[in-house]
């Protein structure tokens, strides 16, 4: 049986190349961008005032206080046409251009205006107020990296350029499907020997906080040659395929002899984990396959372990899982067969973040994952002293609630 460090890295050694797609930048937020960007135009684009207040020529106010001609305006949006004068000065608004002759814009707050004539009172010196044109950056600049995630502040910068369109790395399309001819809705009536799908909801949500584009979302029977078919159409919809149960080795597990029929080819089976140990993970030449353990906690951790992080490298986040370093709040001693994803709650105390694993960590116990933020990687054999830190690894989508 191979280590989640093995299972990881076969996993990484199969990705196919991201794709690409190209957005509106209003629909872009979010994404990662698949491209340098490099400014169209300079910035500011033309030179222009930062004060409401007069535009002047600095050589007029060698003694102040000074009297000047009013001789126009320059508003926001409406230039003035004229040339500045010796002796003259132009109202002029915030982002307005600055008109030719003038060099200096005075705050209205140090002028005393008087019907056409403007009196300056103080002056600091030559270009006090004036944004000049591409004194931010000049056209050609490198505005924004390849690889950037774009957040509220980069569209800005791209609008004011008059980018419109960016390529960024598509999201995955997912095609889900539980299998077991005991799942039923949990919006059904069920008979005592059945079971209610909490994977199918769970399993979906997750992928689309992973940024994935949920293609298919769909039950099926324990039917070998109804599993067949589904694969085959999936692989012509999904770039990913996520199955829950049929892992193992009972005669209804049909996943992984189904998906060697559909084209796929083995890459791992078995994982020397728990839980998750018959996690199955195969690839055809445009989809990926992931054969996640129906047991609801294994099905869970496989997708916080594995898939989560593919389908955030396929959009361009190379690792982005929330990580966060705490100590044991008692000592813990493992001795297992199997390496453990042991699922912990953190507690802030005034040490800062312990964490402590939860009692009951059956992989049909779904109460160790809601009552958990995350967990650790230990064992098989291991012994955790009180106090010693480990890295928690974030339930992924948990990142933005606050935890550490
Ligand atoms: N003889 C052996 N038996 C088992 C082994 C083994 O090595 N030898 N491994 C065990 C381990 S570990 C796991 S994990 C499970 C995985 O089995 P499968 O992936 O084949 O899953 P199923 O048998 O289909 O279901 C397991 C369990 O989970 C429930 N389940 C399934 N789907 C859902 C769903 N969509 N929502 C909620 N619950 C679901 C199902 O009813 C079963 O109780 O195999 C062990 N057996
Ligand atoms: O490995 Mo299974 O996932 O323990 O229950």
């Amino acid at each position: 049986m191979i280590s989640i460090q093995e299972a990881m890295e076969r996993i990484w050694a199969r990705l196919p190349e991201k794709k690409r797609e190209t957005l509106d930048i209003s629909e872009s937020t979010g994404r990662v961008l698949a491209h340098q960007v490099t400014a169209a135009e300079p910035s500011p684009r033309f030179t222009n005032s930062a004060m409401d207040g007069m535009a002047v020529r600095f050589e007029d106010l060698q003694s102040l206080p000074v009297e000047l001609s009013i001789v126009g305006e320059s508003r926001a949006g409406v230039p003035f046409q004229g040339i500045v004068q010796n002796g003259q000065a132009v109202r002029i608004s915030t982002g307005a251009v600055l008109p030719q002759g003038a060099d200096t814009v005075i705050p209205i707050e140090d002028c005393q205006v008087e019907q056409s004539r403007v009196k300056v009172l103080t002056a600091k010196k030559k270009g006090a107020n004036v944004r000049k044109k591409g004194e931010e950056f000049e056209s050609g600049e490198v505005l924004l990296a390849s690889g950037t995630t774009l957040f509220p502040e980069h569209l800005a910068l791209l609008a004011a350029q008059g980018i419109q369109r960016v390529e960024v790395y598509a999201r995955p399309r997912v095609v889900l499907l539980t299998t077991g001819s005991e799942v039923k809705s949990f919006k059904e009536e069920i008979a005592d020997y059945e079971i209610r799908d909490s994977n199918l909801l769970m399993l979906g949500e997750a992928i689309k906080l992973a940024g994935g584009a949920l293609v298919v979302s769909d039950r099926l029977p324990d039917d070998f040659s109804l599993t067949v078919q589904k694969l085959k159409e999936a692989q012509n919809k999904a770039d990913v395929i996520v199955l829950s149960g049929g892992v193992s080795v009972g005669p209804h597990d049909h996943v992984k002899k189904a998906a060697a029929e559909a084209g796929f080819s083995e890459v791992f089976w078995k994982v020397n984990q728990q839980p998750g140990k018959p996690l199955f993970f195969a690839a055809s030449d445009n989809t990926l396959l992931f054969g996640l353990p129906g047991n609801p906690v294994s099905a869970f951790m496989s997708m916080a372990h594995y898939v989560y992080p593919v389908l955030r490298r396929l959009q361009g986040f190379d690792d982005d899982r929330a990580v966060c370093v705490a100590r044991a709040r008692s000592r813990l001693e493992i001795n297992k067969k199997r390496a453990q994803l042991l699922r912990v709650r953190l507690e802030k105390t005034d040490e800062g973040w312990h964490f402590i694993p939860l009692k009951r960590q059956g992989s049909h116990m779904i109460t160790s994952i809601s009552q958990a933020d995350g967990y650790i990687v230990v064992g098989p054999v291991e012994t955790i002293e009180k106090d010693e830190t480990r890295n928690v690894y974030l339930f992924p989508w948990r990142k933005s609630y606050g935890l550490c």
